[in-house]
């Protein structure tokens, strides 16, 4: 018997950076959007091991490290039994890219072995187990689109009427999370500029609440982005691009280094896409389409 699950990637609308937290976290204004980039986890009875296959799967671990085999260690000790399972994952989300890849792995295996070991986890205690394994690992449980509170991982679900069309350029080599908040911080201490309380944008959330492209595209913001520019300056020119062949908005994507394009219908979005590739500002291009639902088993 084996039981997979597909879980969507993210990108992040608005992220709302306050001032660094005694615990080294900082609190969030974090507005999630589920795309339909998919990694697929297959948990089968054996022991404890990762493997992991795609098209570029470059620096994730397959040992202990890997952030599914920290869910079933996580969930195996919630429920007081031995953490039995083979864990295989097809990776389609860019590695460390800010599309929260290794948390949806990880929710993925919590939701996966919960069904193999045929454990009724209630949905909250699959959510505070998520948060303990990471602050982006709940919402890949949650899916669609919602606003993080906290470090992120105290979700609310937003009203999001209809489809966007997304395309995400992906870069060469990743962008460490934690190194891309110092960097924030570092670059607010030299500029002497006071971190604020972030609150939620009114136009973002009535632009997603009317499904409106064009507003949605000129509320998006990130305040990690100056600091993933200042590390990987060359997504300056990536994100420039974008803005020059008519994408509606353009974002780096959470931590990065992947930007994020919104267009206006999947003709676009393909248009954009193709100019993009032409340009020769990405590694890849992907299209993708949000919101998307998170987490669920297929088999
Ligand atoms: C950038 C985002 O992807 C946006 O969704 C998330 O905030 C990061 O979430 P994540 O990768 O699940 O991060 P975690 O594994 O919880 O934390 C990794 C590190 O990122 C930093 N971190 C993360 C979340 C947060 N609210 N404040 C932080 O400062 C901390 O240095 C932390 O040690
Ligand atoms: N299942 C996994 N998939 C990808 N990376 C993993 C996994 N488990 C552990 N890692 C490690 O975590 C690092 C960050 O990977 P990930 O792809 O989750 O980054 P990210 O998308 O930038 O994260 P986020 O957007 O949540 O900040 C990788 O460089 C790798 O070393």
């Amino acid at each position: 018997m084996s039981v997979t699950v597909k879980v969507p990637a993210k990108v992040n609308l608005q992220l709302g950076v306050g001032p660094l937290r005694d615990d080294g976290y900082h609190d969030l204004v974090n507005v999630f959007h589920a795309v339909s980039l998919f990694d697929e986890v297959t948990v089968t009875p054996g022991p404890l091991a990762v493997t992991v296959a795609g098209a570029s799967v470059e620096g994730v671990p397959t040992g202990p490290d890997n952030l599914a085999a920290k869910a079933v260690v996580r969930l195996a000790g919630h429920l007081g039994r031995a953490p039995e399972a083979s864990v295989h994952i097809e990776k389609a989300i860019p590695v460390a890219g800010g599309m929260a890849g290794g948390s949806a792995d990880a929710a993925a295996a919590l939701l996966a072995c919960a069904r193999l070991w045929e454990a009724d986890v209630p949905l909250p205690v699959l959510m505070d187990l998520a948060a303990d394994l990471g602050s982006d690992v709940p919402f890949a449980l949650l899916g669609g689109t919602a606003v993080g509170l906290g470090r992120g991982e105290r979700l609310t679900p937003l009203s999001c009427e209809g489809e966007f069309h997304w395309v995400f350029a992906l870069a060469d080599g990743g962008l460490s999370t934690p190194a891309v908040f110092a960097e924030c911080d570092r670059l607010r201490a030299a500029f002497e500029a006071e971190a604020g309380w972030p609150h939620e944008s009114p136009d973002l959330l009535a632009a997603l609440a009317s499904g409106d492209a064009k507003a949605l595209g000129a509320a998006l913001t990130n305040d990690l982005q100056p600091a993933a520019l200042s590390l990987r300056p060359s997504l300056g020119r990536t994100l420039a691009a974008g803005r020059e062949f008519g994408a509606l908005g353009e974002l780096v994507s959470g931590s990065g280094p992947t930007c994020a394009f919104l267009a206006a219908d999947a003709e676009h979005a393909a248009e954009l896409a193709a100019a993009l590739a032409e340009a020769g500002v990405a590694r890849a291009l992907a299209a993708a389409t949000g919101p998307v639902p998170g987490a669920h088993v297929l088999s």
